[in-house]
Protein backbone atom coordinates (compact mmCIF):
# COMPACT_ATOMS: atom_id res chain seq x y z
CA UNK A 1 0.00 0.00 0.00
CA UNK A 2 2.88 2.27 1.24
CA UNK A 3 4.50 1.63 -2.37
CA UNK A 4 1.53 2.85 -4.28
CA UNK A 5 1.41 5.73 -2.44
CA UNK A 6 4.46 6.46 -3.27
CA UNK A 7 3.89 5.77 -6.64
CA UNK A 8 1.02 8.09 -7.13
CA UNK A 9 2.56 10.99 -5.72
CA UNK A 10 5.79 10.41 -8.28
CA UNK A 11 3.48 9.86 -11.02
CA UNK A 12 1.40 13.53 -9.81
CA UNK A 13 3.32 15.94 -9.66
CA UNK A 14 1.88 19.67 -8.21
CA UNK A 15 2.46 20.96 -11.99
CA UNK A 16 0.05 18.74 -13.45
CA UNK A 17 -2.14 18.96 -10.92
CA UNK A 18 -2.17 22.75 -11.76
CA UNK A 19 -2.67 22.20 -15.69
CA UNK A 20 -5.62 19.55 -14.97
CA UNK A 21 -7.61 22.34 -12.55
CA UNK A 22 -6.50 25.05 -15.16
CA UNK A 23 -8.36 23.19 -18.36
CA UNK A 24 -11.09 22.37 -15.84
CA UNK A 25 -11.70 25.75 -15.25
CA UNK A 26 -11.22 26.75 -18.96
CA UNK A 27 -13.59 23.94 -20.17
CA UNK A 28 -16.56 25.41 -17.89
CA UNK A 29 -15.97 28.56 -18.62
CA UNK A 30 -15.78 27.70 -22.51
CA UNK A 31 -18.62 25.45 -21.69
CA UNK A 32 -20.54 28.46 -20.39
CA UNK A 33 -19.51 30.82 -23.16
CA UNK A 34 -20.93 28.64 -25.57
CA UNK A 35 -24.44 27.65 -24.11
CA UNK A 36 -24.66 31.56 -23.54
CA UNK A 37 -24.38 31.97 -27.42
CA UNK A 38 -26.80 29.35 -28.04
CA UNK A 39 -29.43 30.79 -25.57
CA UNK A 40 -29.10 33.91 -27.24
CA UNK A 41 -30.14 32.06 -30.81
CA UNK A 42 -33.34 31.21 -28.97
CA UNK A 43 -34.26 34.45 -28.31
CA UNK A 44 -33.25 33.98 -23.92
CA UNK A 45 -33.99 37.08 -22.02
CA UNK A 46 -30.90 38.75 -21.87
CA UNK A 47 -28.86 38.61 -18.68
CA UNK A 48 -25.69 38.71 -17.31
CA UNK A 49 -22.85 36.46 -18.53
CA UNK A 50 -22.98 33.49 -16.05
CA UNK A 51 -19.02 33.68 -15.43
CA UNK A 52 -18.34 31.92 -12.70
CA UNK A 53 -17.71 27.87 -12.37
CA UNK A 54 -20.68 26.19 -10.94
CA UNK A 55 -21.93 29.43 -8.90
CA UNK A 56 -23.25 31.56 -11.89
CA UNK A 57 -24.81 34.61 -11.26
CA UNK A 58 -25.02 33.94 -7.52
CA UNK A 59 -22.19 36.35 -6.67
CA UNK A 60 -23.88 38.53 -7.89
CA UNK A 61 -26.40 38.33 -4.89
CA UNK A 62 -25.78 39.98 -1.90
CA UNK A 63 -28.07 40.43 1.27
CA UNK A 64 -31.20 41.78 -0.29
CA UNK A 65 -31.65 39.74 -3.67
CA UNK A 66 -34.44 41.39 -4.51
CA UNK A 67 -32.61 44.71 -4.51
CA UNK A 68 -30.02 43.06 -6.55
CA UNK A 69 -32.55 42.04 -9.11
CA UNK A 70 -33.99 45.36 -9.28
CA UNK A 71 -30.54 47.04 -10.09
CA UNK A 72 -29.77 44.59 -12.80
CA UNK A 73 -32.97 44.92 -14.55
CA UNK A 74 -32.00 48.77 -14.86
CA UNK A 75 -29.60 46.80 -17.30
CA UNK A 76 -30.92 44.15 -18.77
CA UNK A 77 -34.58 44.92 -18.71
CA UNK A 78 -37.54 43.78 -17.33
CA UNK A 79 -37.57 39.99 -18.07
CA UNK A 80 -34.19 38.58 -17.82
CA UNK A 81 -32.52 35.38 -17.16
CA UNK A 82 -29.59 34.29 -14.86
CA UNK A 83 -27.98 30.97 -14.03
CA UNK A 84 -27.95 31.06 -10.15
CA UNK A 85 -25.86 28.20 -9.61
CA UNK A 86 -27.14 25.14 -11.99
CA UNK A 87 -30.81 27.00 -11.94
CA UNK A 88 -32.12 29.00 -14.64
CA UNK A 89 -33.98 32.08 -13.38
CA UNK A 90 -35.92 34.67 -14.97
CA UNK A 91 -36.68 37.72 -13.15
CA UNK A 92 -39.75 39.70 -14.27
CA UNK A 93 -39.63 43.09 -13.12
CA UNK A 94 -42.75 45.28 -14.72
CA UNK A 95 -46.75 45.13 -14.25
CA UNK A 96 -47.06 44.39 -18.03
CA UNK A 97 -44.67 41.00 -17.85
CA UNK A 98 -46.76 39.85 -14.52
CA UNK A 99 -50.13 40.56 -16.12
CA UNK A 100 -48.44 38.22 -18.92
CA UNK A 101 -47.48 35.52 -16.51
CA UNK A 102 -51.02 35.73 -13.70
CA UNK A 103 -52.98 35.91 -17.29
CA UNK A 104 -51.89 34.63 -20.30
CA UNK A 105 -49.68 31.40 -18.72
CA UNK A 106 -51.03 31.39 -15.09
CA UNK A 107 -51.29 27.34 -14.82
CA UNK A 108 -48.01 27.18 -16.92
CA UNK A 109 -45.99 29.02 -14.32
CA UNK A 110 -48.66 27.56 -10.76
CA UNK A 111 -45.91 24.92 -9.76
CA UNK A 112 -43.71 25.93 -6.78
CA UNK A 113 -40.72 24.49 -6.39
CA UNK A 114 -39.58 23.84 -2.93
CA UNK A 115 -36.85 24.95 -1.03
CA UNK A 116 -34.59 22.82 1.37
CA UNK A 117 -35.79 24.77 4.55
CA UNK A 118 -39.36 24.36 4.13
CA UNK A 119 -39.54 21.11 2.91
CA UNK A 120 -38.70 20.23 6.13
CA UNK A 121 -41.31 22.65 7.53
CA UNK A 122 -43.99 21.67 5.44
CA UNK A 123 -43.78 18.16 5.76
CA UNK A 124 -42.43 17.56 2.59
CA UNK A 125 -44.61 20.55 0.34
CA UNK A 126 -47.90 18.56 2.28
CA UNK A 127 -49.19 22.80 2.62
CA UNK A 128 -51.07 24.21 0.08
CA UNK A 129 -47.93 27.17 -0.13
CA UNK A 130 -45.91 24.49 -1.17
CA UNK A 131 -47.85 21.71 -3.17
CA UNK A 132 -46.14 20.66 -5.59
CA UNK A 133 -48.31 21.31 -8.77
CA UNK A 134 -52.36 21.92 -8.86
CA UNK A 135 -53.88 19.23 -8.35
CA UNK A 136 -57.04 17.71 -6.52
CA UNK A 137 -55.05 17.66 -3.04
CA UNK A 138 -53.85 21.69 -3.37
CA UNK A 139 -57.64 22.39 -4.41
CA UNK A 140 -59.35 20.86 -1.30
CA UNK A 141 -56.63 22.30 0.73
CA UNK A 142 -57.54 25.87 -0.29
CA UNK A 143 -60.75 24.96 -0.35
CA UNK A 144 -60.55 24.00 3.25
CA UNK A 145 -58.61 27.11 4.51
CA UNK A 146 -61.17 29.58 2.50
CA UNK A 147 -64.00 27.63 3.83
CA UNK A 148 -62.47 27.83 7.63
CA UNK A 149 -60.63 30.72 7.81
CA UNK A 150 -61.17 33.11 5.22
CA UNK A 151 -64.47 33.11 3.88
CA UNK A 152 -66.78 35.88 4.27
CA UNK A 153 -68.42 34.45 7.13
CA UNK A 154 -65.46 32.72 8.40
CA UNK A 155 -64.37 36.86 8.92
CA UNK A 156 -67.62 37.89 10.68
CA UNK A 157 -67.03 34.79 13.15
CA UNK A 158 -63.44 35.68 13.59
CA UNK A 159 -63.94 38.88 14.09
CA UNK A 160 -64.03 39.07 17.79
CA UNK A 161 -60.67 37.29 18.29
CA UNK A 162 -59.21 40.35 15.61
CA UNK A 163 -61.36 42.87 18.03
CA UNK A 164 -60.03 41.55 21.26
CA UNK A 165 -56.31 41.08 20.36
CA UNK A 166 -55.91 44.43 19.12
CA UNK A 167 -57.42 45.76 22.30
CA UNK A 168 -54.77 43.99 23.68
CA UNK A 169 -52.41 45.66 21.82
CA UNK A 170 -53.84 49.07 22.58
CA UNK A 171 -53.92 48.55 26.06
CA UNK A 172 -50.49 46.98 26.43
CA UNK A 173 -48.87 50.03 24.53
CA UNK A 174 -51.10 52.19 26.51
CA UNK A 175 -49.45 50.30 30.10
CA UNK A 176 -46.11 51.01 28.25
CA UNK A 177 -46.92 54.96 27.74
CA UNK A 178 -48.24 55.08 31.57
CA UNK A 179 -44.51 54.50 32.82
CA UNK A 180 -43.37 56.50 30.19
CA UNK A 181 -41.34 53.43 28.88
CA UNK A 182 -40.99 53.39 24.79
CA UNK A 183 -42.48 50.24 23.12
CA UNK A 184 -40.85 47.64 20.95
CA UNK A 185 -43.60 47.83 18.47
CA UNK A 186 -41.24 44.29 16.83
CA UNK A 187 -42.37 42.60 19.37
CA UNK A 188 -46.21 43.75 20.44
CA UNK A 189 -47.11 43.28 16.63
CA UNK A 190 -45.80 40.02 16.31
CA UNK A 191 -47.70 39.06 19.61
CA UNK A 192 -50.38 40.22 18.72
CA UNK A 193 -50.86 38.61 15.01
CA UNK A 194 -49.47 35.31 16.64
CA UNK A 195 -52.49 35.04 18.89
CA UNK A 196 -54.59 35.76 16.16
CA UNK A 197 -53.39 33.06 14.23
CA UNK A 198 -52.93 29.99 17.04
CA UNK A 199 -56.99 30.98 18.48
CA UNK A 200 -57.91 30.83 15.14
CA UNK A 201 -55.77 27.84 14.29
CA UNK A 202 -55.66 25.72 17.82
CA UNK A 203 -57.98 27.98 20.20
CA UNK A 204 -55.30 29.08 22.10
CA UNK A 205 -53.63 32.48 23.16
CA UNK A 206 -49.60 31.98 23.32
CA UNK A 207 -47.93 35.13 23.66
CA UNK A 208 -48.22 38.39 25.94
CA UNK A 209 -50.35 37.19 28.81
CA UNK A 210 -48.71 34.39 29.90
CA UNK A 211 -44.99 35.46 29.72
CA UNK A 212 -44.12 33.27 32.28
CA UNK A 213 -45.67 30.23 30.86
CA UNK A 214 -42.82 27.84 29.55
CA UNK A 215 -45.11 25.93 27.34
CA UNK A 216 -45.41 29.42 25.39
CA UNK A 217 -42.08 31.02 25.60
CA UNK A 218 -40.63 27.39 23.85
CA UNK A 219 -42.84 27.87 21.03
CA UNK A 220 -42.32 31.44 20.64
CA UNK A 221 -38.74 30.09 20.07
CA UNK A 222 -39.58 27.52 18.14
CA UNK A 223 -41.52 30.02 15.23
CA UNK A 224 -38.77 32.92 15.99
CA UNK A 225 -36.30 29.92 14.71
CA UNK A 226 -38.44 29.05 11.75
CA UNK A 227 -38.74 32.48 10.56
CA UNK A 228 -35.13 32.73 10.79
CA UNK A 229 -34.40 29.80 9.01
CA UNK A 230 -37.04 29.66 6.70
CA UNK A 231 -35.56 33.13 4.90
CA UNK A 232 -31.94 31.52 4.32
CA UNK A 233 -31.65 31.68 0.62
CA UNK A 234 -29.71 28.71 0.97
CA UNK A 235 -26.97 28.02 -1.40
CA UNK A 236 -27.43 24.27 -1.06
CA UNK A 237 -30.50 24.15 -3.67
CA UNK A 238 -28.56 25.98 -6.38
CA UNK A 239 -25.65 24.35 -6.28
CA UNK A 240 -26.57 20.48 -5.64
CA UNK A 241 -22.50 19.62 -5.42
CA UNK A 242 -22.30 22.11 -2.57
CA UNK A 243 -25.60 20.30 -0.97
CA UNK A 244 -23.64 17.83 0.91
CA UNK A 245 -21.50 20.31 2.54
CA UNK A 246 -23.94 22.35 4.35
CA UNK A 247 -21.85 25.51 4.29
CA UNK A 248 -24.62 27.24 5.98
CA UNK A 249 -25.25 24.82 8.81
CA UNK A 250 -28.58 24.99 8.19
CA UNK A 251 -29.48 20.90 7.35
CA UNK A 252 -28.14 20.45 11.11
CA UNK A 253 -30.54 23.33 12.30
CA UNK A 254 -33.48 21.94 10.93
CA UNK A 255 -33.14 18.30 12.07
CA UNK A 256 -33.18 19.81 15.67
CA UNK A 257 -36.04 22.54 14.92
CA UNK A 258 -38.23 20.03 13.09
CA UNK A 259 -38.04 17.41 16.13
CA UNK A 260 -39.52 20.59 18.73
CA UNK A 261 -41.95 21.20 16.04
CA UNK A 262 -43.03 17.63 15.74
CA UNK A 263 -43.08 17.18 19.33
CA UNK A 264 -45.30 20.62 19.95
CA UNK A 265 -47.58 19.46 17.41
CA UNK A 266 -48.26 15.78 18.14
CA UNK A 267 -48.60 16.54 22.15
CA UNK A 268 -51.30 19.28 20.67
CA UNK A 269 -53.77 16.97 18.52
CA UNK A 270 -52.71 13.73 20.68
CA UNK A 271 -54.39 16.34 23.54
CA UNK A 272 -57.08 17.09 21.17
CA UNK A 273 -58.07 13.46 20.30
CA UNK A 274 -57.95 12.27 23.72
CA UNK A 275 -60.61 15.43 24.50
CA UNK A 276 -64.44 14.58 24.44
CA UNK A 277 -66.42 16.47 22.42
CA UNK A 278 -64.19 17.63 20.17
CA UNK A 279 -66.93 18.96 17.47
CA UNK A 280 -67.87 21.39 20.34
CA UNK A 281 -64.69 23.73 19.77
CA UNK A 282 -64.80 25.33 16.32
CA UNK A 283 -61.20 26.37 15.71
CA UNK A 284 -59.32 24.86 12.21
CA UNK A 285 -57.47 22.11 14.28
CA UNK A 286 -61.18 20.61 15.03
CA UNK A 287 -62.47 21.33 12.16
CA UNK A 288 -59.29 19.35 10.23
CA UNK A 289 -59.61 16.17 12.83
CA UNK A 290 -63.18 16.15 11.98
CA UNK A 291 -63.49 15.77 8.38
CA UNK A 292 -63.49 12.32 7.53
CA UNK A 293 -60.17 11.32 6.39
CA UNK A 294 -61.57 10.91 2.30
CA UNK A 295 -62.56 13.98 2.26
CA UNK A 296 -60.85 14.97 -0.91
CA UNK A 297 -57.57 14.22 0.42
CA UNK A 298 -58.01 10.31 -0.35
CA UNK A 299 -55.83 9.29 2.80
CA UNK A 300 -53.61 11.86 2.64
CA UNK A 301 -55.10 14.23 5.63
CA UNK A 302 -52.87 12.63 8.16
CA UNK A 303 -51.12 14.16 11.50
CA UNK A 304 -48.41 15.38 8.69
CA UNK A 305 -50.54 16.98 6.43
CA UNK A 306 -52.19 19.02 9.40
CA UNK A 307 -48.80 19.64 11.12
CA UNK A 308 -47.48 21.06 7.63
CA UNK A 309 -50.91 23.36 7.66
CA UNK A 310 -50.48 24.82 11.12
CA UNK A 311 -47.28 25.18 10.52
CA UNK A 312 -47.15 27.21 7.83
CA UNK A 313 -50.18 28.98 8.66
CA UNK A 314 -48.45 30.37 11.66
CA UNK A 315 -45.55 31.37 9.68
CA UNK A 316 -47.94 32.76 6.59
CA UNK A 317 -50.13 34.58 8.54
CA UNK A 318 -48.01 36.03 11.10
CA UNK A 319 -44.66 38.00 10.29
CA UNK A 320 -46.42 39.63 7.20
CA UNK A 321 -49.26 41.61 9.13
CA UNK A 322 -46.81 42.36 11.65
CA UNK A 323 -43.98 43.65 9.88
CA UNK A 324 -46.53 45.92 7.34
CA UNK A 325 -47.70 47.54 10.01
CA UNK A 326 -44.50 48.15 12.01
CA UNK A 327 -43.24 50.17 8.51
CA UNK A 328 -46.58 51.76 8.52
CA UNK A 329 -45.66 53.52 11.58
CA UNK A 330 -42.19 53.63 10.84
CA UNK A 331 -42.98 55.62 7.86
CA UNK A 332 -45.69 57.83 9.05
CA UNK A 333 -43.21 58.84 12.44
CA UNK A 334 -41.03 60.05 9.08
CA UNK A 335 -44.17 61.74 7.32
CA UNK A 336 -46.27 63.07 10.09
CA UNK A 337 -48.33 65.44 7.82
CA UNK A 338 -50.02 62.05 6.71
CA UNK A 339 -50.33 60.31 10.83
CA UNK A 340 -51.82 63.61 11.11
CA UNK A 341 -54.59 63.19 8.02
CA UNK A 342 -55.49 60.05 8.93
CA UNK A 343 -56.19 61.15 12.86
CA UNK A 344 -58.17 63.57 11.46
CA UNK A 345 -60.20 60.94 9.48
CA UNK A 346 -61.10 59.12 12.03
CA UNK A 347 -62.09 61.73 14.53
CA UNK A 348 -64.84 62.82 11.94
CA UNK A 349 -65.72 59.07 11.23
CA UNK A 350 -65.21 57.48 14.78
CA UNK A 351 -65.04 60.44 17.24
CA UNK A 352 -63.77 60.35 20.70
CA UNK A 353 -66.03 57.94 22.15
CA UNK A 354 -65.42 54.78 21.38
CA UNK A 355 -62.80 52.14 19.33
CA UNK A 356 -62.68 51.89 15.49
CA UNK A 357 -64.83 48.98 14.18
CA UNK A 358 -63.85 47.19 10.98
CA UNK A 359 -67.73 48.42 10.26
CA UNK A 360 -65.82 51.80 9.90
CA UNK A 361 -62.91 50.74 7.74
CA UNK A 362 -64.57 51.49 3.81
CA UNK A 363 -65.56 55.40 5.03
CA UNK A 364 -61.69 55.32 6.35
CA UNK A 365 -60.23 55.95 2.20
CA UNK A 366 -56.63 58.19 4.01
CA UNK A 367 -56.11 55.22 6.01
CA UNK A 368 -56.39 52.49 3.46
CA UNK A 369 -54.16 54.78 0.69
CA UNK A 370 -51.64 54.60 3.87
CA UNK A 371 -51.92 50.51 3.87
CA UNK A 372 -52.12 50.41 0.09
CA UNK A 373 -48.99 52.71 -0.07
CA UNK A 374 -47.07 50.70 2.54
CA UNK A 375 -47.61 47.40 0.64
CA UNK A 376 -46.29 48.93 -2.44
CA UNK A 377 -42.74 50.24 -0.92
CA UNK A 378 -42.89 47.49 1.96
CA UNK A 379 -44.21 44.43 0.23
CA UNK A 380 -43.48 41.86 2.58
CA UNK A 381 -42.69 38.83 0.02
CA UNK A 382 -40.98 41.21 -2.29
CA UNK A 383 -40.42 38.05 -4.96
CA UNK A 384 -43.61 36.79 -3.65
CA UNK A 385 -42.73 32.86 -3.60
CA UNK A 386 -40.97 30.77 -6.27
CA UNK A 387 -43.01 29.64 -9.06
CA UNK A 388 -41.63 27.17 -11.50
CA UNK A 389 -43.19 25.70 -14.85
CA UNK A 390 -42.78 22.39 -16.43
CA UNK A 391 -43.25 22.78 -20.26
CA UNK A 392 -41.40 25.71 -22.09
CA UNK A 393 -43.43 28.93 -22.66
CA UNK A 394 -42.72 32.31 -24.25
CA UNK A 395 -43.11 35.54 -21.94
CA UNK A 396 -42.06 38.80 -23.45
CA UNK A 397 -41.06 37.32 -26.57
CA UNK A 398 -38.14 35.28 -24.93
CA UNK A 399 -38.40 31.10 -24.47
CA UNK A 400 -38.69 30.01 -20.90
CA UNK A 401 -37.30 26.76 -21.28
CA UNK A 402 -39.28 23.95 -18.83
CA UNK A 403 -38.06 23.92 -14.85
CA UNK A 404 -37.25 27.57 -14.88
CA UNK A 405 -37.50 29.29 -11.82
CA UNK A 406 -39.51 32.44 -11.75
CA UNK A 407 -39.67 35.34 -9.38
CA UNK A 408 -41.83 38.38 -9.92
CA UNK A 409 -39.91 40.85 -8.42
CA UNK A 410 -42.76 43.24 -6.93
CA UNK A 411 -40.01 45.34 -5.01
CA UNK A 412 -39.06 46.36 -8.33
CA UNK A 413 -42.68 47.01 -9.89
CA UNK A 414 -43.50 49.11 -7.03
CA UNK A 415 -40.57 51.32 -7.82
CA UNK A 416 -41.35 51.73 -11.60
CA UNK A 417 -41.17 55.13 -12.27
CA UNK A 418 -43.03 54.75 -15.76
CA UNK A 419 -46.18 54.00 -13.14
CA UNK A 420 -45.81 55.61 -9.96
CA UNK A 421 -44.52 59.94 -9.71
CA UNK A 422 -41.37 60.18 -7.41
CA UNK A 423 -41.44 55.91 -6.39
CA UNK A 424 -38.81 55.90 -4.21
CA UNK A 425 -41.36 58.39 -1.96
CA UNK A 426 -44.05 57.63 0.57
CA UNK A 427 -47.21 59.14 -0.54
CA UNK A 428 -50.73 58.07 0.37
CA UNK A 429 -52.08 60.47 -1.99
CA UNK A 430 -51.42 58.71 -4.67
CA UNK A 431 -53.76 55.73 -3.83
CA UNK A 432 -56.38 58.69 -2.91
CA UNK A 433 -59.48 58.21 -5.31
CA UNK A 434 -57.73 55.59 -7.23
CA UNK A 435 -59.32 52.40 -8.26
CA UNK A 436 -56.45 50.43 -7.50
CA UNK A 437 -56.86 47.27 -5.69
CA UNK A 438 -54.53 44.81 -3.51
CA UNK A 439 -56.53 42.28 -4.36
CA UNK A 440 -54.19 40.70 -7.50
CA UNK A 441 -56.32 42.25 -10.65
CA UNK A 442 -54.01 45.02 -10.97
CA UNK A 443 -50.43 44.34 -12.07
CA UNK A 444 -48.70 47.36 -10.26
CA UNK A 445 -49.63 46.40 -7.00
CA UNK A 446 -49.53 43.14 -6.16
CA UNK A 447 -48.35 42.43 -2.50
CA UNK A 448 -50.39 39.38 -2.35
CA UNK A 449 -49.45 37.91 -5.88
CA UNK A 450 -51.59 36.82 -8.59
CA UNK A 451 -53.07 33.86 -10.00
CA UNK A 452 -54.25 30.40 -8.86
CA UNK A 453 -51.48 30.72 -6.22
CA UNK A 454 -52.60 34.36 -4.78
CA UNK A 455 -52.28 34.39 -1.19
CA UNK A 456 -55.38 32.84 0.12
CA UNK A 457 -55.06 34.79 3.46
CA UNK A 458 -55.10 38.15 1.95
CA UNK A 459 -59.18 39.47 3.57
CA UNK A 460 -57.53 38.73 7.07
CA UNK A 461 -54.17 40.11 5.79
CA UNK A 462 -55.62 43.12 4.80
CA UNK A 463 -57.62 43.81 7.23
CA UNK A 464 -55.92 42.67 10.42
CA UNK A 465 -52.75 45.49 8.77
CA UNK A 466 -55.76 48.36 8.30
CA UNK A 467 -57.38 47.75 12.03
CA UNK A 468 -54.34 47.36 13.99
CA UNK A 469 -52.85 50.87 12.50
CA UNK A 470 -56.48 52.39 12.36
CA UNK A 471 -56.86 51.39 15.92
CA UNK A 472 -53.01 52.35 16.81
CA UNK A 473 -53.27 55.95 15.29
CA UNK A 474 -56.58 56.64 17.01
CA UNK A 475 -55.50 55.61 20.44
CA UNK A 476 -52.23 57.47 20.11
CA UNK A 477 -49.39 59.90 18.88
CA UNK A 478 -46.52 58.89 18.58
CA UNK A 479 -42.89 60.01 18.45
CA UNK A 480 -39.30 58.29 18.46
CA UNK A 481 -37.71 57.49 21.99
CA UNK A 482 -35.27 61.02 23.23
CA UNK A 483 -32.56 61.46 21.63
CA UNK A 484 -33.68 59.43 18.06
CA UNK A 485 -34.81 62.15 15.13
CA UNK A 486 -37.73 60.67 12.74
CA UNK A 487 -35.68 62.09 9.70
CA UNK A 488 -32.46 60.13 10.67
CA UNK A 489 -34.50 56.75 10.82
CA UNK A 490 -32.78 53.68 9.53
CA UNK A 491 -35.31 52.85 7.47
CA UNK A 492 -32.88 49.53 5.95
CA UNK A 493 -34.66 46.15 5.11
CA UNK A 494 -33.51 42.45 5.67
CA UNK A 495 -34.30 39.49 3.39
CA UNK A 496 -36.03 36.69 4.90
CA UNK A 497 -39.20 34.63 5.25
CA UNK A 498 -40.44 38.54 5.06
CA UNK A 499 -39.00 41.92 4.84
CA UNK A 500 -38.66 43.71 7.85
CA UNK A 501 -36.91 46.57 9.33
CA UNK A 502 -33.78 46.00 10.35
CA UNK A 503 -33.51 47.70 13.21
CA UNK A 504 -36.35 47.06 15.56
CA UNK A 505 -39.32 50.48 15.54
CA UNK A 506 -39.50 51.58 19.40
CA UNK A 507 -41.88 54.72 20.14
CA UNK A 508 -43.04 56.73 23.01
CA UNK A 509 -46.57 56.64 22.53
CA UNK A 510 -49.23 59.47 24.26
CA UNK A 511 -52.72 58.51 24.72
CA UNK A 512 -55.55 60.63 23.02
CA UNK A 513 -59.00 59.02 24.02
CA UNK A 514 -60.84 59.20 27.42
CA UNK A 515 -59.08 56.18 29.66
CA UNK A 516 -62.03 53.45 29.37
CA UNK A 517 -61.27 53.01 25.90
CA UNK A 518 -57.82 51.10 27.00
CA UNK A 519 -58.93 48.97 29.59
CA UNK A 520 -57.49 45.21 29.20
CA UNK A 521 -59.98 43.03 26.78
CA UNK A 522 -62.15 39.90 28.19
CA UNK A 523 -60.73 37.18 26.33
CA UNK A 524 -63.46 34.83 25.07
CA UNK A 525 -62.24 31.54 25.42
CA UNK A 526 -61.82 29.81 22.50
CA UNK A 527 -61.02 30.24 18.92
CA UNK A 528 -64.14 31.06 17.20
C1 LIG B 1 -50.01 41.00 5.02
C2 LIG B 1 -50.36 39.76 4.92
C3 LIG B 1 -49.93 38.80 3.84
C4 LIG B 1 -49.19 39.01 2.70
C5 LIG B 1 -48.60 40.31 2.19
C6 LIG B 1 -49.10 37.75 2.01
C7 LIG B 1 -48.42 37.56 0.82
C8 LIG B 1 -48.40 36.36 0.13
C9 LIG B 1 -47.73 36.16 -1.15
C10 LIG B 1 -46.96 37.21 -1.89
C11 LIG B 1 -47.93 34.88 -1.52
C12 LIG B 1 -47.37 34.19 -2.77
C13 LIG B 1 -48.21 34.44 -4.00
C14 LIG B 1 -47.54 33.91 -5.25
O1 LIG B 1 -46.68 33.07 -5.16
O2 LIG B 1 -47.88 34.36 -6.35
C15 LIG B 1 -48.70 34.25 -0.49
C16 LIG B 1 -49.10 32.95 -0.52
C17 LIG B 1 -49.73 32.33 0.53
N1 LIG B 1 -50.18 32.92 1.70
FE1 LIG B 1 -50.06 34.88 2.17
N2 LIG B 1 -49.75 36.80 2.74
C18 LIG B 1 -50.29 37.40 3.86
C19 LIG B 1 -51.05 36.81 4.84
C20 LIG B 1 -51.37 35.48 4.88
C21 LIG B 1 -52.17 34.86 5.89
C22 LIG B 1 -52.81 35.57 7.07
C23 LIG B 1 -52.21 33.53 5.58
C24 LIG B 1 -52.91 32.42 6.30
C25 LIG B 1 -52.72 32.00 7.43
C26 LIG B 1 -51.49 33.34 4.36
C27 LIG B 1 -51.32 32.12 3.72
C28 LIG B 1 -50.74 31.96 2.47
C29 LIG B 1 -50.67 30.68 1.77
C30 LIG B 1 -51.20 29.33 2.27
C31 LIG B 1 -50.05 30.93 0.55
C32 LIG B 1 -49.74 29.93 -0.55
C33 LIG B 1 -50.83 29.89 -1.60
C34 LIG B 1 -50.58 28.83 -2.67
O3 LIG B 1 -49.46 28.66 -3.11
O4 LIG B 1 -51.54 28.18 -3.07
N3 LIG B 1 -50.98 34.54 3.96
N4 LIG B 1 -49.00 35.17 0.50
Amino acid sequence: MADIVVKWSQLITPIDLTLVLVLLLLMIVFHNFFRHSYYKKLKRAPGPFPLWPLLGNLPLLHKLPHQDFYNLSKTYGDIMELKLGSICTVIISSPRLAKEVFNTHDQAFSFRPLPTTLNSFTYGGRSAGWTYKIDDYWQSLRKMEVLQLFSPKSLIASKHVRDEEISSLIHDVFEDCKEGEPTNMRTRLFDTSMNMMTRLLFGERYFGLKLSDKKSEEFKDIILKELAIAGIFNIGDFVPLLRPFDLQGITSQLKKLRLKIDQFFDEMIQDRLKQNGLNDSKDFLNAMLSLPKTHGFGDRLGDNTIKAILNESILAGTDTTATTTEWAIAELLKHPQFAQKAQEELDDVVGFERVVDESDLPQLKYLQAIVKETFRLHPPAPLLLPHENIEAREVGGYHIPPKTLLYVNVWAIHRDSSIYENPLEFNPKRFVGSNIELKGKDFQLLPFGSGRRVCPGLPFGLITVQMGLARFLHSFTVRLPKGESSQDMDMTEVFSITTPKEIPLHVVATARLPLHLYVAPQFTTCGN
